[in-house]
């Protein structure tokens, strides 16, 4: 949480003014990232899938546990309902189990399959994966 804390400062968010950071611990190992905006929104990438990203193209397909902050959440109108979108939940279930942990901003933790009990999947998780 501390490191997500930490990201959220990078965090590019003009338009929402809002920011958020996101770690993920894989291989023993924390990689983070912040939320990504654009001048055409639909391209915006939250902090949740820059964090996983990071963690694969250092060479990571499991990722042990994630957390995410927003440190603008105190002054939001919307702190009730700060949890990651689906798009981030479904790349959670690519490279996480359904027991993986999500620590949301500081309030509480929840596994995937809590929030996520449906993932689509297409037979093997990239983990298992040879090759590429
Ligand atoms: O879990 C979340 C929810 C939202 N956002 C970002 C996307 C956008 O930049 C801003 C407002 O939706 O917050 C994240 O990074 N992660
Ligand atoms: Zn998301």
């Amino acid at each position: 949480m501390q490191a997500a804390r930490a990201a959220a400062e990078a965090s590019y968010s003009p338009y929402s003014r809002f920011r958020v950071g996101a770690a993920v611990l894989a291989g023993g190992t924390v990689f983070s990232g912040c939320n990504v905006e654009n001048a055409s929104y639909g391209l915006t990438v939250c902090a949740e899938r820059i964090a996983i990203f990071t963690a694969v193209a250092a060479g990571h397909r499991r990722i042990a546990c994630i957390a995410v902050a927003c440190v603008d959440a105190e002054a939001s109108a919307t702190q009730a309902s700060l949890m990651p979108c689906g798009a981030c939940l479904q790349v959670i279930a690519e490279f996480g189990t359904a027991d993986t942990q999500l620590h949301v901003h500081g309030s509480r933790s929840y596994t995937l399959r809590e929030l996520l009990p449906y993932a689509f999947r297409l037979g093997q998780p990239a983990s298992s994966r040879s090759g590429c």
